[in-house]
């Protein structure tokens, strides 16, 4: 049987998009960090990346697939990787994985993965066309 967590993954997919460091303000009553720090992270990170693919302005839509897969800890440095998946006509599918180099180390593990759906809207908030990849968007 196929597992849906790759523990053996060594490197991370996808373009560095957003790295931060875990805050003690950030954790849950175990200690460890809050996962919607995390998943906080992994919106601005896909925001970033939506932005940049759809020109403008955009917003979730929908969450899909998050895993917690480990812990984050106070220190850690969380490295947010992105990667366009399937582009609609006004919505996008982003790949997201969440990477924590460990406090005072070199060391690095995978965290957390997702994919997130992001739609690109106008100045009223209305769905808009996503340009294709390399051209300019249309006013
Ligand atoms: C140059 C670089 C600088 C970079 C520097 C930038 C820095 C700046 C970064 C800022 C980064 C901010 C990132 C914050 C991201 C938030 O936190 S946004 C806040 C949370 N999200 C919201 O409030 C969104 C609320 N929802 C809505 O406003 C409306 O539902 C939406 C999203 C506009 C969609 O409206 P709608 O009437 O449902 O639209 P509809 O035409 O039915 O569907 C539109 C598309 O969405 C898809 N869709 C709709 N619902 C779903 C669903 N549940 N699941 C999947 N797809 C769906 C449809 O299939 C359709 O796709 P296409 O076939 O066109 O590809």
């Amino acid at each position: 049987m196929t597992h849906a967590i790759d523990l053996s993954d060594e490197h991370p997919i996808g373009d560095l998009t957003v790295r931060t460091i875990a805050m003690p303000a950030d954790t849950n009553a175990n200690g460890d960090i809050f996962g919607g720090w995390v998943l906080s992270q992994m919106d601005q990170a896909g925001g970033i990346a939506g932005v940049e693919r759809a020109q403008g302005r955009v917003v979730t839509v929908a969450v899909d697939a998050m895993t917690f897969i480990r812990p984050v800890r106070v220190g850690d440095v969380l490295c947010v990787y992105t990667r366009i998946g399937r582009v609609g006509r006004t919505s996008m599918k982003i790949h997201l994985e969440a990477w924590a180099r460990r406090f005072q180390t070199q060391f690095r593990e995978k965290v957390t993965e997702a994919t997130f759906t992001f739609v690109a809207i106008d100045e009223v908030g209305r769905p808009r066309p996503i340009p294709v990849e390399g051209e300019a968007a249309s006013t």
